[in-house]
């Protein structure tokens, strides 16, 4: 069992057993069973992709980001901390979600959440399609109220609903502002681009609080500057991330189920991501990575490096609290 007097539990020594032997856990670390059941961050898996309005496959993302992720090291230089010491890491494995019944698996979702969360850990979730933001953020709501959301996608997903669904990918974020759980003082997008159904799409994403920094922006201004205007926004409310890996480039993330031109770097994802390090990041996830459309694993990398960033973040933050 893992106790603030005891030492974390790190990854796999890949000098002594190759990191390409065995089976997958993120970065190697050891599965929540392995440390008593109880975590400081739970990585886990969410393979859901049945909220998807075009190319199908997310439901693999997780574990093709587990495969990817085993060339990560322990040490992270860019934030100057080792994640997996500071705070105990741990694969929490998967949530088995319904694939034939969309509302029943985002309660599933929602009921997971509630277990990991209500144990104390935070949560760095390995996607799955962006239908399962909803019941993340519901059940991160229940533990520190309305958050602020920084999300980072080509895509606003504010939409209403698709074929009358109204649990989609396209549509997560605004039954989250409709149910009340975010901060409507703190919201962003990032890295929006590419068509929309029509300018009232823009409207309704402004009325319900939305901030926008477009790719062009991030490339006009620059990554120093995006992150310095974000954290001003986020001050210290409590603190969600969403990932949508499709935010990148088709040339970073090609393994994606709604790719448009004209993305974010892996370089300038990675960079916006540490300069947000001061900010209280309570969960996080990276969502849409479709290894089916991957090439030379560029999608499931890029996913594993973010998500290693974003859990540095947490655990650094959960060393200070402890002092
Ligand atoms: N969340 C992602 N990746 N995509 C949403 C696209 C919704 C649409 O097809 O209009
Ligand atoms: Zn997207
Ligand atoms: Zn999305």
């Amino acid at each position: 069992m893992n106790t603030p007097s005891s030492e974390p539990r790190g990854p796999v020594d890949s000098s002594r057993i190759p990191r390409y032997a065995g089976p997958a856990t993120f970065a190697r670390l050891p599965r929540l069973d392995e440390v008593g059941g109880r975590t400081d961050v739970a990585v886990v898996g969410v393979p859901f992709d049945t909220g998807v309005s075009y190319r199908p496959g997310a439901r693999f993302g997780g574990n093709a980001i587990r495969e990817a992720s085993r060339l990560l090291r322990p040490y992270n230089p860019a934030q100057d901390a080792s994640p997996f010491a500071l705070a105990q890491v741990a694969d929490a494995g998967d949530i088995a979600a319904n694939p034939f019944n969309i509302n029943e698996a985002v309660e599933t979702i929602e009921a997971a959440a509630d277990d990991l969360l209500g144990s104390g850990a935070r949560m760095m979730t390995l996607g799955g399609d962006h239908t399962i933001a909803l019941p993340l953020l519901r059940s991160v709501a229940k533990k520190h109220g309305p958050v602020a959301l920084l999300h980072f996608d080509a895509h606003l997903d504010t939409w209403d609903t698709y074929f009358g669904a109204e649990y989609t990918h396209g549509t997560p974020f605004r039954r989250a502002v409709e149910e009340g759980v975010l901060d409507t003082e703190a919201l962003s997008h990032v890295g929006t681009r590419g068509p929309l159904y029509g300018k009232q799409d823009l409207r309704d994403d402004e009325k319900m609080g939305f901030g926008i920094v477009t790719s062009a922006d991030v490339m006009r201004r620059g990554v120093d500057e995006v992150a310095d205007q974000l954290r001003q926004r986020i001050g210290d409310r409590p603190l969600y991330i969403s990932i949508d890996i499709d935010v990148l480039d088709p040339a970073h993330a090609p393994g994606t189920g709604t790719p448009e031109a004209g993305g974010l770097t892996s370089r300038e994802l990675l960079e916006i991501i540490r300069g947000l390090s001061s900010c209280h990041l309570v969960s996080a996830d990276v969502v849409e990575v479709a290894p089916a459309y991957d090439h030379a694993e560029i999608t499931s990398v890029a996913a594993s490096h973010t998500a290693y960033e974003l859990t540095t973040i947490m655990s650094r933050q959960i060393a200070a609290a402890r002092g």
